[in-house]
């Protein structure tokens, strides 16, 4: 199976008042594993993630695919992603069935009963009915097309699959159902997925390796169980502090993940040293001798280590200064 490696990638969009929304970034998925991506709106998830498909405009560094670069891949990369959205992502005026076959590689099956037999495969593994391969889009429920979407993207025997938000534009109800079965898919082929959410809460349920996004940075990243319950970054620990409890919902959608007072920073003009200082509560906002947080960038390439942190002050006593929940010790 195959590791995708994000290699200091910096993205730019451009014109005069452009900014970069995704600024040396360093992150492994290793074969196999899921990396749950989280960080709050604008971090820069979505654009790292379409950076690995050729959505987004790579302007430094590399995106590898089992070592190789994917803009040097002749053949279709083995790498798919789905998208938020269930409802754009499908032609109403195409069966699910023609749909699916569409997104099979060329040359793979010869005859029309073979390609019929991998789409009812295909519906097969994504818990759709085969009969249904001759139903237009539109008769589909949100959670039903998103099951399309994924049967689309592993039409193309993806060993590397992104999954972008592709739970958030469903109903809640659902939602349950169509995490359950990328869960069940990503076990069942071996894949290796980068999951991204602002959810802690799904992001807790899916990962084996969490990154936390900040301002086109990663700034902390390491186990799933570490970095959620031993949150090493001051961005963790807010991020945690802000969700709903361990006892609300899975599918609450009130956690989003935002930190209660303060606004992020503007992207087109990222903070010197530690982008979190002008809104960290251990930083120079609060401490005055802290003025490494001004003049120092924090980031290294967390990629090396098993829980790295972008923090200047991640191992001492900042640590009790904040703890997750939001109360305080003097
Ligand atoms: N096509 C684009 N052109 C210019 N700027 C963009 C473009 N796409 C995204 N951006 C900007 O890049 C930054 C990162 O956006 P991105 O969508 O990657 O963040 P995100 O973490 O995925 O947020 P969300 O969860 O809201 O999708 C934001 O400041 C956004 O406004």
């Amino acid at each position: 199976m195959t590791d995708l490696v994000f290699d200091a990638v910096s993205v730019r969009y451009g014109g005069r008042r452009g900014l970069t929304a995704v600024d040396r970034v360093g992150l492994t998925v290793s074969s196999g594993q899921v990396v749950g991506l989280v960080g709050e709106s604008g971090s820069g998830k979505s654009t790292l993630a379409r950076a690995a498909v050729g959505l987004s405009p790579v302007s430094a560094g590399r995106v590898l695919l089992g070592g190789v670069d994917v803009r040097k891949l002749r053949r279709r990369p083995p790498l798919q992603m789905v998208f938020q959205d269930p409802y754009s992502s499908l032609d109403p005026r195409m069966s699910i069935g023609e749909s699916i076959t569409e997104a099979i590689p060329r040359g793979v099956f010869s005859g029309r009963a073979a390609r019929r037999e991998e789409v009812a495969r295909l519906l097969e593994l994504v818990n759709l009915d085969p009969g249904r391969a001759g139903h237009l889009p539109g008769r589909l429920s949100g959670g039903q097309r998103q099951r399309v979407a994924l049967a689309r993207a592993l039409a193309g025997r993806p060993e590397v699959l992104i999954a972008d938000e592709i739970t958030s534009a469903l109903d809640v109800s659902v939602q349950g159902a169509v995490l359950n079965l990328v869960r069940d898919v990503q076990r069942r082929l071996g894949l290796s997925m980068l999951f991204i959410s602002h959810n802690l809460a799904v992001i807790r349920y899916l990962s084996d390796i969490v990154a936390v996004m900040y301002l086109g940075r990663i700034v902390e990243v390491g186990p799933a169980e570490q970095v959620l319950t031993d949150p090493q970054h001051p961005y963790t620990r807010d991020l945690l502090a802000a969700a709903p409890s361990a006892h609300t919902s899975l599918f609450d959608t009130r956690a989003d993940g935002a930190t209660a007072d303060a606004e992020p920073a503007d992207p087109h003009h990222p903070p010197a040293g530690c982008r979190y200082h002008t809104r960290c509560p251990v930083g120079p906002l609060v401490r005055a001798d802290r003025e490494i947080c001004l003049q120092v960038d924090p980031t290294e390439d967390a990629a090396h280590r098993r829980h790295s942190a972008a923090c200047h002050f991640s191992e001492d006593e900042s640590r009790r200064l904040t703890i997750p929940g939001g109360a305080s010790t003097p």
